[in-house]
């Protein structure tokens, strides 16, 4: 029950922002008219089966008028109520049958719409996909593949959602008529000179519940197997993802009988696990067949005892035992659907960690106070204390001027701190306490690996600016002095450019960025360490040259760059 209250409570905080949100008004109308269909459904089906009652009883007496009109017109019931006959009803019962379903996916389209909007919004507002990382251990379950939580649980557990919620709606109307209808249809039953009230409403109650607790012993180690299929099939696709990722690494290893077992374990727990789960839904579909054969005739058999007694017509009695199975299949709703509840039951869990992760990274603020200065000013670091994650000391109170127009290197030491110490200064990271004068004015950090998109190489080249913005001619000979000219016909080139580019290449092609975009500062962590120090001087002078008046901050281990600047900065460890 505890457990029921933790994922209600999940549902809700995942459901409500869309239901409160500007789209609220079409959303409500929407589900609205889910239920409003859904309870038409069952009514219509209901008050049929007042009709139907009519056809059978003369169908018994063969009364081919009272037949016929009541198929293709009305009936009239015991108590003289008129009831609409077969096809009357059969238009708009059928018009809602198809509704039910589109209206139920287009509530199902809008939100995903909103909730994605929302979440790769939150996603990439203030860099949470980089403070993700930080406020998890990366392990916790949920916030470990934003992209599946953002392109694939939001559609699973928005459909899922839904449809559990109609199901769970048409099973309790149902439930809840038909157990109505058979108390007021079966009338009493002596019994060794006992009255029973009700007696094929008990009998239905005390055979339903039979069946749902032998079913639910079959049955409930579904749930569990269906989730362990989940975890075994993403554990084989993480093994087939990493063998992807790591190709260079694993082919020059040679390591592929290693990744074949690897895999093939993977795969084994797949195979095996899907096969006890063929077994139990095998046992589970026998019974439910056994079950289904048997209550058609339990209900015949029970009903026909007040038929004999010439106390209820043919039309009742088949009535009754129409009522009889929907209750069955009612609650055989409430036993069956564990498999299907606990795969939900992952999507929701999984989903609102990611949010939850998400709002805690979101929320994070850091300790360090950030003081706009002019455009030429100096950058001035005051009383900065740099920490980990997890709280230790990395830089402890650290205070140094960068000179506007200077050319500064850091240097310390490998684990120092010192491409964190730039993470305090272009602001994601936020651990850190203290004080920091930065002058308003564009700057551009350029890590030891330069980060490059998905697409052309001309939009890589670009990169943060749209290729539309920059002028092709400047591009162009940006890249040629960077020394990447045999690239120029590949400009419009679509490929994997972080994989087919060597890595000194992707160097050059981040200078190149530098000269596109021409920021007042730079700061450059180990950005030529793929480079010859002849090639790493050339950029460097590229640089001064290219953008007069540029700040260069740089991080390097090599001597012959240390030479280069005009300002050294050594930091410490605590
Ligand atoms: N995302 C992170 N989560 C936890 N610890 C981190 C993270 N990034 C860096 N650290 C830790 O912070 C410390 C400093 O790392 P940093 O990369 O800033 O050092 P560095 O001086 O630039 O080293 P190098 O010269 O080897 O590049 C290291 O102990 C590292 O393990």
């Amino acid at each position: 029950m505890q457990h029921l209250r933790l994922v209600l409570k999940d549902v809700w905080y995942l459901t409500r922002p869309y239901f409160m949100s500007e789209e609220r008004g079409r959303a409500w109308a929407l589900l609205l008219g889910v239920l409003a269909l859904t309870f038409s459904l069952v009514g219509i089906d209901l008050v049929q089966s007042f009709a139907r009652n009519v056809y059978y009883t003369a169908l018994q007496q063969r009364d081919v008028k009272t037949f016929l009109r009541g198929l293709f017109w009305y009936v009239r019931s015991e108590s003289g109520a008129i009831i609409p006959g077969f096809f009357p009803v059969a238009a708009p019962a059928l018009l809602m049958g198809v509704y039910l379903p589109y209206l139920q996916q287009l509530l199902q389209l809008r939100w995903r719409r909103w909730l994605t909007r929302r979440m790769t919004a939150q996603w990439l507002e203030n860099q949470t996909y980089y403070r993700i990382a930080l406020v998890t251990s990366g392990l916790e379950a949920g916030a470990d593949n934003p992209d599946q939580r953002i392109q694939e649980d939001i559609n699973s557990f928005i459909s899922d959602t839904l449809t559990q919620f109609v199901n769970f709606v048409t099973n309790v109307v149902t439930l809840f008529s038909y157990a109505g209808l058979l108390w007021t249809l079966s009338g009493p039953l002596v019994v060794l000179g006992i009255t029973i009230p009700g007696y094929f409403f008990w009998a239905a109650l005390v055979y339903s519940v039979f069946a749902t607790w032998v079913t639910h012993l079959v049955g409930h180690r579904l749930a569990g197997l269906q989730f362990l299929q989940q975890r075994t099939e993403a554990n084989l696709r993480y093994g087939l993802v990493h063998v992807r990722d790591n190709a260079e690494g694993i082919a020059l290893y040679r390591g592929e009988a290693e990744e074949k077992a690897g895999l093939e374990h993977a795969f084994s727990a797949v195979y095996d696990n899907f096969l006890a789960i063929m077994r139990r839904t095998r046992m589970l579909g026998l019974l439910t067949t056994g079950l289904e054969v048997i209550s058609g005739n339990f209900a015949l058999l029970v009903g026909s005892i007040r038929y004999f007694a010439n106390k209820m017509t043919f039309g009742t009695l088949m009535q009754m035992v129409m009522a009889f199975s929907r209750v069955q299949g009612a609650m055989g709703w409430f036993s069956t659907s564990y498999a299907s509840l606990a795969t939900w039951h992952a999507e929701v869990a999984r989903l609102a960690t990611f949010q939850r992760v998400m709002d805690r990274a979101r929320a994070m603020e850091g300790e360090c106070r950030v003081i706009p200065a002019a455009a030429g000013a100096d950058m001035v670091l005051r009383d900065l204390t740099v920490l980990r994650p997890d709280g230790t000391v990395m830089l402890d109170h650290v205070s140094m001027t960068l000179r506007h127009g200077g050319m500064t290197v850091i240097s310390a030491p490998s684990g120092t701190g010192k491409s964190t110490l730039f993470r305090v200064i272009a602001g994601i990271w936020p651990f850190a306490r203290g004080e920091i004068e930065r002058p308003d004015t564009p700057m551009m950090f350029v890590p030891q690996r330069p980060y490059l998109p998905v697409g052309s190489l001309r939009r890589a080249v670009c990169y943060p600016m749209a290729d539309t913005q920059v002028d092709d001619a400047h591009m162009r000979t940006a890249l040629a002095a960077v020394g990447l000219e045999r690239l120029l016909p590949l400009l419009d080139e679509e490929a994997p450019w972080g994989q087919t580019l060597s890595p000194g290449e992707q160097q050059r092609l981040a200078f190149a960025r530098i000269l596109v975009a021409r920021p007042a500062w730079v700061f450059l962590d180990e950005s030529t360490s793929s480079l010859d120090a002849t090639a790493e001087g050339m950029l460097y002078a590229l640089l001064r040259q290219e953008c007069p008046g540029i700040t260069i901050v740089s991080i390097t281990h090599r001597a012959s760059l240390l030479a280069a600047h005009d300002t050294c900065i050594t930091l410490q460890s605590p």
